[in-house]
Order: C-alpha cells, then structure tokens, then sequence
C-alpha cells in the first residue's frame, strides 16, 4: 500500500514536474517569440527612422541641389547680374532658357528703364550743331569704309529725328541713288529697312528701292507700305522681306540708347531688334551662310564705361561700334572684316 501510494505520488510529483516543464518550455518559447518580435519591430522602427532620415536628408540634398543646380544659379545671377563679361556669350544660350522667368529679370528691366532715361536726357540736352557735326562724321566714316562699300545686302534703320537717332539719311540716299535703271547693268546694294508688324507685336525687315516705297507709321518713324510701288502686297513677294530673302545679308547698321566697347547694347525696350538678330543668325547658321556684321551707330554721349550696361540673356552683342572718332571693332569677325576690309 505503502509502495503504491509512493509511486502513486511520485508518479504524480513526475508528472507535475513534467507539465511544469513543459509550461515553463511553452512560456521561455513565446517569451523567445515576443523577444524576437519587439527586436524585429525594433529592427522595423529603426528602418524607417534610417529611412525618414535619409528621406530628410534626401529632401534636404534635393533642396540644396535645386539651389545650386546649373539652372537656380543662372537664375541667381541673372536677378544680380548688370553685365556679364562677354566671354559668357556661350552661356547666353543657356541662361536664355530663363528668359521667360520676367519676375527674376524685373530687377534688371528697371536698372535698364533708369538707363534709357538717362540717355534720353543727354541726347536731348545734346547741343543741335554738336549733334549735325557727329551725324556727317559717322555717316562719312560709314561711306568710307571699306566693309560698307563692299557689301552687297544690308539692313539699315530709317533714323527718327524726334527719337534723336544718328541720321542715316546720307547712307540710305547713297544707297538708294545708286539703284540700277533700266537697262543698268552694274549691282547696287539690297536695302533692307524696318517695319513693325501685327499690331506692335514683332519686326520684319522689308526691301525698298526707293522712298516711294515708304509711309509713316504711328510712331511716326517711316517704314515700308504695306503695299509696293506696283501694288503687290509686300508678303506675297518671298524675296522682299529678309528673312525669305535667298541671299544672305552683310551688314546690319542698328539702332539703340547706348552701347559699350564689350559689345552691350541697350535698344528701346520692345526687343524687336534682339529677336530679329537672333532669328537672322540662327536662318544664316542653317543656311551655312557667314554671319552678318552687326554695327551699332552711336554719339559719343551714348557710348558707356564697362559695366554701366544692364543686360539679360535675350540681348545680342553688337560686332562692332561707329562713333565721331572711327569704327570700332569688337568681335573677331569685326576685326577680321573691318581691318582686313573684305
Ligand atoms: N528708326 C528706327 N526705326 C525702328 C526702330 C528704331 O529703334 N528706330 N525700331 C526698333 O525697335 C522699331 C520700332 N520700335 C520703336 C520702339 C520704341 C519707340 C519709341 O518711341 N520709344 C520711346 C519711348 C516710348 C515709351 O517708353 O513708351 C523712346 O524711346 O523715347 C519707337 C520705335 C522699328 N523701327
Ligand atoms: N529674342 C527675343 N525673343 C523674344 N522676346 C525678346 C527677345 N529679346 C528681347 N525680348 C523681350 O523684349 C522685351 C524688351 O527687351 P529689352 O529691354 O532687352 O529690349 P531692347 O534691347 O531695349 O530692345 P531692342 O532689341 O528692340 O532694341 C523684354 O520683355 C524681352 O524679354
């Protein structure tokens, strides 16, 4: 009995000790599992606090970048930029990319306006024999030299007393005087004159053979009618105006308030001249053509020191300056033609 209740209860100690074992097993393997699974939920946390980290660092590089990419820099220093040297000229055509970015030129555009009526004050304040005597000296030098009397087609303004231009009335009687007659063999230049088209909105350059050809327009500066001679719509005759011309043009004699010996010009602030220059040298570029000489006409008052000039990227450098004292070549293709006299 004895040995019976013995074994009985050491049976039973055994199977309490085994179920107790097994218990503790069960509860050390989930305590095993909740383990691994607060680690990995730690491992998982610290993934993604890695993860916003390097997000935030991302976001915070991506910033830096869009600050000081290519683009954001052009874009800085156009809104600092009054003049840049003119070897940036390779970056205008990328910095051009930004022209429609008004708000960042803004600034410029105002420095430009301060500019225009400074000049318009010196011209107007300019002594009328002084001017007279600057008119003959540039339009002589012009005539006389020898890129002038070589070329062939040109595009020239009609200069505007009331805008206190410099005359090109001398060069235009000279190159129209010597329009062939009937039966005239010999080969006179191709004039090219201004006129704004669409209701302000852009410039063409039209071919006149004489000053019949023109009317007045409401800016009160002449420019070619409409209609030609004959009557035939000036449009509808492809060679008339330049850009439709089969040749290509020589020279460009150009208008403007002021102009430095880097090449900076400032026009009138409507941009018609930048964007017919540019389209006419990018038509001679497909057309493999040689680039026409852009030559600004300029009194002495109108010629600035380096640096006085505000430019933005849709500005064309002139090649070349004519003032009272001579002609002045800036770009190598104007020392080139000017001193070699092709
Ligand atoms: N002789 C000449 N013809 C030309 C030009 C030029 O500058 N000169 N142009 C070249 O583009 C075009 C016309 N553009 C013009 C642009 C502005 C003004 C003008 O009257 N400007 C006044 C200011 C007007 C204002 O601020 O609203 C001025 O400069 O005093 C005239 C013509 C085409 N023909
Ligand atoms: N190539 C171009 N294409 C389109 N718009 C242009 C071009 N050049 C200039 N513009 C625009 O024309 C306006 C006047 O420009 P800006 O002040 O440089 O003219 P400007 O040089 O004084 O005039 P112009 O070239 O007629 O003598 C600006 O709004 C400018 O963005």
């Amino acid at each position: 009995m004895f040995l019976f209740f013995s074994f009985f209860f050491r049976g039973y100690i055994l199977t309490y000790l085994i179920i107790e074992i097994i218990l503790l097993l069960v509860f050390l393997n989930q305590l095993q599992k909740k383990k691994k699974k607060v680690w990995s939920e730690g491992i998982m946390w610290s993934n993604v606090v890695v993860q916003r980290i390097k997000a935030m660092g991302l976001m915070a590089m991506s910033e830096q970048l869009r600050t000081t990419t290519p683009t954001a820099v052009a874009a800085k220093a156009i809104a600092k930029q009054t003049h840049p040297p003119r070897a940036a000229a390779a970056s205008r055509s990328f910095v051009s990319t930004m022209s429609n970015h008004s708000d960042l030129l803004q600034p410029i555009f105002e420095q430009k306006m301060k500019l225009r009526s400074k000049v318009r004050k010196s011209l107007k304040s300019m002594d009328p024999a002084l001017r007279s005597q600057q008119d003959d000296a540039i339009q002589r030098i012009v005539l006389d030299s020898p890129w002038f009397k070589s070329c062939k087609r040109l595009c020239a303004y009609i200069s505007c007393t009331s805008l206190r231009e410099v005359d090109t009335s001398k060069l235009l009687a000279e190159i129209l005087s010597n329009q062939p007659k009937d039966g005239d063999a010999h080969i006179a230049k191709r004039l090219y004159v201004p006129r704004v088209e669409d209701n302000n909105c852009y410039m063409r350059m039209f071919h006149i053979s004489g000053v019949d050809d023109l009317v007045l327009n409401s800016m009160n500066i002449l420019e070619p009618a409409p209609v030609d001679y004959d009557g035939n719509e000036r449009e509808d005759d492809r060679s008339c105006a330049v850009m439709q011309a089969a040749e290509p043009v020589d020279l460009f004699l150009v208008p403007g308030l002021a102009f430095d010996k880097s090449g900076n010009r400032l026009g009138r602030g409507k941009g018609y001249y930048d964007a017919l220059i540019s389209k006419y040298q990018e038509l001679a570029k497909e057309r493999n053509w040689r680039k026409p000489l852009f030559v600004a006409l300029s009194y002495s008052v109108q010629i600035m020191d380096e640096g006085i000039i505000p430019v933005t990227p849709n500005d064309v450098p002139i090649d070349a300056l004519v003032s009272p004292s001579g002609a002045i070549p800036i770009t190598p293709a104007a020392l080139d033609r000017m001193n070699i006299g092709v």
